[in-house]
């Protein structure tokens, strides 16, 4: 690797190349949960003007340190943090964020979904401000103003839950550069914005829109820390970025001279093999399950088959309705219409429940970050087995012993990190929360698994085990059904993708046709079926 790549060592605070002093610098940061070591020694600087990245694998400690910088969480003793050169003493208070310059989107954008765009954007000076009675006249040119200055064509008056999801990032971060632009104005220094993770479930149409916007944050003179999982992001749109590793600084990077592969390597420790330009070869397929006229809401009568042991994606821009099928196929959102054949037995689908579905032999794993399928409280175990709780009685002995044996097991084989089955759920990273619950769902080993979005949150190393595990169970016969927006996470796994549009399969990729490219551009071909049938 050439010199791009700055050890940790070198990379350490009050070493900008650019003279100036960074936005901020941080040195030493430690922060150990009791038995576990979220961040050891930390140190990093983002430079003014810089779209900085911040990558790491599940559990390497991300969050930790968004959340230290918000204030939420005391590091250990003996870290400093610098910003604009003026020690700041940790943890960070919150009256120091608007005074230095500093703001935050978090992962659920922080908007009040049932306020307009307006109440939104300018909700301090309205709650805030004294005032007699509120001069909507004023805030409503504020407002207007604001949206013009990012170029941003929003509607004051919807409420952000109309918006979609694109729109409602963009005024996320418009709103958190807007709470800082006067206190940079005022100082003449930079500011910084921390964006964690706002892209996963955006169309690329809308990252590249978040992009431009991060682009001219940063051209501004401010900086911009963004936290992503996605590598071909973060190489980007990033100038320069600093990896994680088990709590640690693994490398920081001038992205725009990175090889893909060394991220990699700086991510999880070692390479990847690369995704083939070839889809898999063309195989027949038993019978598996077979979906006629599933409908619902958002999607008109549709016919689907998978195969014993096939794997098929579903897929298309957002709104084509592709992410819906996984819900009414289950019972999780009420079907209107359809049957579902498994073997030899039918089912109607109007009137599925999830408890019905889960006894017909089907399981779905939804695409919700919060992890919303798993109970935060119980421990990495129960969550692991619950669905199967009866299987460890012994009279009415419920066997612990080998229920934590097992969960140990499965999280040595889905990664899970720690691997500690009594811990509760609430304390991995979003991304082990994750890996447990499909550690769950495939060990149960149903009939037809149905995944939405499987990796979204879950670093590129476990993402590869991940896949193979799919595949071992799809090779024993299982058929999968899987939801993604993620075109190389198809390519990977795929036997067969549906591409849909206005809640149709407008295209069938088969064998050797399933590659990231070939998906890609049948995606945006959809757009041109779906356009030329708006007109
Ligand atoms: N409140 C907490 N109590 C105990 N352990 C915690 C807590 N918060 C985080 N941890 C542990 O600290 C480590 C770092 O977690 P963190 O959430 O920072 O990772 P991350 O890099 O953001 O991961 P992901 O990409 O999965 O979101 C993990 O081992 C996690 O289990």
């Amino acid at each position: 690797m050439q010199s791009l790549v700055q050890t940790p060592a070198s990379s350490r605070a009050g070493a900008s190349p650019t003279g100036g002093a960074p936005t901020i610098s941080l040195t030493g940061i430690s922060k150990t949960f009791r038995a576990t070591r979220a961040l050891d020694d930390v140190s990093l600087e983002v430079r003014p003007g810089e779209v900085h990245g911040l990558l790491g694998t599940n559990g390497s400690g991300k969050s930790t340190l968004i959340k230290i910088l918000a204030g939420y969480h005391a590091p250990d003793p003996g870290g400093r943090l610098l910003f604009n050169g003026e020690e700041v003493s940790l943890p960070l208070a919150a009256s120091d964020f608007r005074r230095l310059g500093m703001s935050f989107v978090h992962q659920n954008l922080g908007l009040l979904p049932s306020l307009t765009v307006l109440e939104n954007l300018r909700l301090k000076q309205i709650a805030v401000e004294p005032h007699l009675r509120i001069n909507w006249r004023a805030e409503k040119a504020a407002a207007q103003a604001v949206l013009d200055r990012y170029g941003l064509d929003i509607e004051q008056w919807r409420r952000v839950d109309e918006l979609d999801a694109v729109n409602r990032a963009l005024l996320a971060i418009v709103r958190a550069f807007e709470e800082i632009r006067e206190t940079c104005e005022a100082t003449g220094k930079p500011g910084l914005v921390l964006l964690d993770e706002p892209t996963p479930f955006l169309p690329e149409e809308g990252v590249k829109r978040l992009f431009v916007l991060m682009r001219e944050i940063a051209d501004s003179g401010s900086s911009v820390m963004f936290i992503s999982h996605d590598i071909d992001e973060v190489m980007e749109i990033t100038d320069r970025a600093t990896i994680l590793r088990d709590g640690r600084v693994s490398g920081s990077v001038e992205t725009k001279s990175a090889t893909h592969g060394e991220m990699i390597e700086l991510i999880i420790g070692r390479s990847l093999a690369a995704l083939s330009d070839t889809g898999p070869e063309l195989r027949s397929f038993a019978p598996g399950a077979r979906f006629e006229g599933l409908a619902g809401p958002g999607l008109p009568p549709c016919d689907i088959e998978v195969g014993e042991g096939e794997i098929v994606g579903l897929t298309g821009l957002i709104g084509s309705g592709y992410d819906r099928v996984p819900y009414l196929a289950f019972g999780a959102t009420p079907a209107e219409a359809g049957s579902l054949t498994l073997g030899d037995s039918r089912h109607p689908l109007r009137g599925m429940t999830p408890a019905r579905a889960i006894n017909e032999g089907l399981a779905l794993l939804p695409g919700d970050r919060d992890a919303k399928s798993g109970v935060p409280t119980l421990s990495i175990a129960d969550n692991m087995l619950l669905p199967d709780i009866s299987d460890w009685f012994r009279g009415l002995r419920l066997r612990n012993g080998a229920m934590r044996k097992e969960a140990r097991r499965l999280g040595e084989v889905y990664e899970v990190r720690p691997n500690d089955p009594d811990r509760p759920l609430a304390s991995l990273s979003g991304g082990n929360a994750q890996k447990v619950l499909i550690a769950r769902w495939m060990k149960r080993k149903p009939k037809l698994l149905m995944l939405d979005e499987p990796t979204q949150g879950v670093d590129v190393g476990t993402r590869a085990r991940i896949f193979d595990a799919l595949k071992a169970e799809a090779a024993e016969g299982m058929s999968v059904l899987c939801a993604s927006s993620d075109a190389e996470q198809l390519a990977h796994i795929c036997d067969r993708v549906l591409v849909f549009a206005r809640g149709r399969v407008v295209r069938e990729l088969r064998g050797p046709e399933v590659t990231k490219d070939h998906i890609t551009q049948a995606c945006y071909a959809s757009l041109e079926t779906q356009d030329r049938s708006q007109k």
